[in-house]
C-alpha cells in the first residue's frame, strides 16, 4: 500500500470509505477485515469507525461512532409504532439530526487517521435513498475526501441477470452519490472474481454468457423481451464500468486487501480532480441562484410600490421618510435582516416580499426608486 504521507510534508485529509452493499455480502466482515488488516501494517494504521446500523446485533469490530449508543432501535419501534424497517429508517433520521457533531469528532481526528470508515445498514436501499444517507454521505464527502464501496456477494452474482442487476444497483448510487466508486467482489474464497472482470471488460463476453442462459429464447427461437433488455442494458453499464474500480476480496481470508488499499489511496485523486470542482460548482450555483432570488423579490417590491405610488398620488405623498436631523438620508441605510435558517428550507430562498412583522413594529423598507 502506498503510503498516505511523505516525510515533513503537512498530513493528507483521511480517506473516507463508505461500504454499502445489500444485506449479507458480507459488508460486517468486510469492513473487520479491513480493520484488522490496517492494524496489522507496520506501523499501524488504525481507522476510524462509524457504525450507522441501527438493528445490528453485534458488529465484530471496535467503533469508535456507533449509532446503537444514540438511538435505541427498538425504542423508537415502540415510540413510534413502527415495523423493522420504519424503525431502522426513523432512528438514522435522527442521528442524522446530530451528524453535525459526529462530523466535529471526526475532523478533530483527522489528524491521528488516514481511514475513516462506515458501516451502513443491512437493508441497503435505507441508506442509498434515504434523505438520511443523502444528507450523512454529502456532509462526509464534503469535508474529507470520500470513496463508496460496494460489497458484492460474488457466489450469488454468477447468472448473468443477477450479476446485472447487482450492477445496475451500483450504478445507480454511483449516479446519486457522484463519488470515487470501488467495487468489491467479495467471498472470492467460495468464487474467485474473474468471469465478472470478463464480462465487464468484454461486452461480447458477457452477451455471450447471457445466450446461453435458460429462458433467454422464446418457443420460436427468438430471444425473449427480457433477454434483448438485458442485452440493451449492457450496453449502457459498458459506459458505467470505465468510471470504477473492480477488486476481488475475500473478508474470511485476508485476500486482495492491499489490492483495495491501492484503489483506496488511488481515489483520492479522482475525489480532488472530479468531485470537489463538482461540489464547488453546485456551491456557487445555490448561491448564485439565492441571489437571482433575492434580486428578483426586491425588484418585484420595488415594482408593486411604484405602481401603488403612481395610482394612489395622496397616500404617496404621506408616506415620505422622515428624516431626523443629523441622520443621513441615503438609500443604503439600516435594512431588517430576515433570518430564515430556522425555516424549512434553511437558507434555500429568501422572499423579502413575504417578510411578517409583528403589527406596529417599524420597517424600513427600501424606497421605490
Ligand atoms: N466464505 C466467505 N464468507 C463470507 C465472507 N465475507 C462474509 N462472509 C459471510 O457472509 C455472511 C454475511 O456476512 P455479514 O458480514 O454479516 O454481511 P453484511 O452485509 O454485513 O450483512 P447485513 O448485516 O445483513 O448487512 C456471514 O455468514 C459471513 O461469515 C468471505 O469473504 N468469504
Amino acid at each position: 500500500m502506498a503510503s498516505n504521507q511523505n516525510e515533513g510534508s503537512p498530513k493528507k485529509k483521511p480517506i473516507t470509505i463508505i461500504t454499502i452493499g445489500m444485506a449479507g455480502a458480507g459488508k460486517s466482515t468486510f469492513v473487520q477485515r479491513i480493520n484488522s488488516y490496517l492494524h496489522s501494517l507496520q506501523p499501524p494504521r488504525p481507522p476510524y469507525i462509524l457504525n450507522l446500523d441501527p438493528a445490528v446485533a453485534s458488529v465484530p469490530f471496535e467503533t469508535n461512532i456507533d449509532i446503537r449508543d444514540t438511538v435505541n432501535y427498538h425504542e423508537v419501534m415502540k415510540q413510534y409504532n413502527l415495523g423493522p424497517n420504519g424503525g431502522i429508517l426513523t432512528a438514522l433520521n435522527l442521528f442524522t439530526t446530530k451528524f453535525d457533531q459526529v462530523l466535529d469528532i471526526v475532523e478533530k481526528r483527522a489528524d491521528t487517521v488516514d481511514y475513516v470508515i462506515l458501516d451502513t445498514p443491512g437493508q441497503i436501499e435505507i441508506f442509498t435513498w434515504s434523505a438520511s444517507g443523502a444528507i450523512i454521505t454529502d456532509a462526509i464527502a464534503g469535508a474529507l475526501p470520500t470513496v463508496v464501496a460496494y460489497i458484492i456477494d460474488t457466489p450469488r452474482t454468477t447468472a448473468p441477470a443477477t450479476f446485472m442487476s447487482n450492477m445496475l444497483y451500483a450504478c445507480s448510487i454511483l449516479y446519486k452519490t457522484k463519488l470515487p466508486f470501488i467495487l468489491v467482489f467479495n467471498k472470492t474464497d467460495v468464487q474467485p472474481h474473474d468471469f465478472a472482470l470478463e464480462w465487464m471488460h468484454d461486452f461480447e463476453e458477457f452477451q455471450a454468457a447471457l445466450a446461453t442462459h435458460n429462458g433467454t429464447r422464446d418457443s420460436e427461437g427468438e430471444p425473449t423481451y427480457m433477454n434483448s433488455l438485458m442485452n440493451s442494458m449492457s450496453l449502457v453499464l459498458d459506459e458505467f464500468y470505465k468510471n470504477l474500480k473492480a477488486v476481488g476480496v475475500s473478508s474470511m481470508t485476508g485476500a486482495g486487501m492491499s489490492e483495495f488499499f491501492e484503489a483506496v489511496d488511488a481515489s483520492r485523486a479522482e475525489y480532488e480532480r472530479e468531485y470537489l470542482p463538482d461540489l464547488e460548482r453546485a456551491r456557487s450555483r445555490r448561491e448564485q441562484t439565492l441571489q437571482e432570488a433575492k434580486q428578483d423579490s426586491m425588484n418585484r417590491l420595488m415594482k408593486d410600490l411604484a405602481v401603488d405610488r403612481a395610482s394612489n398620488p395622496e397616500f404617496a405623498r404621506q408616506d415620505q421618510w422622515e428624516v431626523e436631523e443629523g441622520e443621513e438620508d441615503d438609500d443604503g441605510g439600516d435594512m431588517d435582516i430576515i433570518d430564515r435558517s430556522d425555516d424549512v428550507w434553511p437558507g434555500q430562498y429568501i422572499d423579502v416580499t413575504r417578510a411578517r412583522r409583528p403589527t406596529g413594529e417599524d420597517i424600513n423598507w427600501p424606497r421605490p426608486g
